[in-house]
């Protein structure tokens, strides 16, 4: 029996989006970071309400949002980073009773209900899922049991995590999926999520009065 809980870590807004400070004022990056989290909590709240969702971050605010959106809010202990926050939220999945633990960040600029039934659907078959950044990051992990492998988020983490479940005898799977790929990182990231998905981004364009601009220099 599957018994799957999604994990979303979220920074303070105030420390998130570091990367954009060349193209966005830090009121920018804030109100993006934020919209993007509130629509992913948005996105599971209406199409996996069948799941539990956990959010772990420092702030206050961010756990006050999770739980408006029926999400379960865990106060991070320590600024350790996000692996050591991600072993903090493991501990209390494994605790609850969950088989299975499904890491998601808070910065997918679209969020497609077939990709994730897909992942959710080899999750049954594999101990661990990993789909890749297009940046060679982690944009999901799946994990059975939930602390099956040790979290390596950084610099080429789906392979990471692909060598840790090899190393441990695990059966895993690396999927790559066009929407679940693109996360926000780079103003590269931004225009290009503006420009193919206007629709979705329209109300923070307004609020920040942002629009792709092709000769918008980026740090
Ligand atoms: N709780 C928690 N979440 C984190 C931490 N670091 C990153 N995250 C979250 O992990 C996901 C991936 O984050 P990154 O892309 O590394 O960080 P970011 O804030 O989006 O962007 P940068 O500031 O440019 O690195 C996002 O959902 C972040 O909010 C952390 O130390 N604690
Ligand atoms: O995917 C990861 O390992 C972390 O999220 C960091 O990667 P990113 O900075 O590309 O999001």
């Amino acid at each position: 029996m599957t018994h799957l809980c999604i994990v979303i870590p979220m920074k303070s807004p105030s420390c998130a989006k570091q990367r954009l400070a060349g193209c966005l004022s830090a009121s920018e990056r804030q109100q993006l970071a934020v919209s993007l989290y509130a629509n992913t909590l948005a996105f599971f709240q209406q199409h996996f309400p069948q799941h539990q969702v956990v959010v772990i971050s420092q702030s206050c605010v961010v756990l006050s949002l999770a739980k408006s959106y029926g999400a379960h809010g865990l106060r991070e202990e320590g600024k350790e980073g996000l692996n050591e926050a991600l072993w903090q939220a493991c501990q209390w999945v494994k605790k609850a009773g969950f088989t299975h633990q499904v890491i998601v960040p808070s910065d997918i600029s679209l969020l497609d209900k077939q990709e994730f039934d897909l992942l959710f659907a080899v999750a049954t078959q594999q101990q661990v899922v990993i789909a890749q950044a297009k940046d060679g990051g982690t944009n999901a992990l799946v994990s059975s049991p939930p602390d099956a492998i040790g979290f390596h988020y950084g610099l080429h983490s789906a392979a990471q995590h692909a060598q840790a479940a090899k190393r441990q005898g695990l059966s895993f799977c690396q999927l790559r999926l066009p929407h679940l790929a693109q996360d926000i990182d780079q103003g590269e990231d931004l225009d290009r999520a503006i420009t193919q998905q206007a629709e979705h981004f329209l109300p923070w364009c307004e609020t920040t009065r942002k629009w792709p601009v092709k000769e918008r220099q980026y740090a």
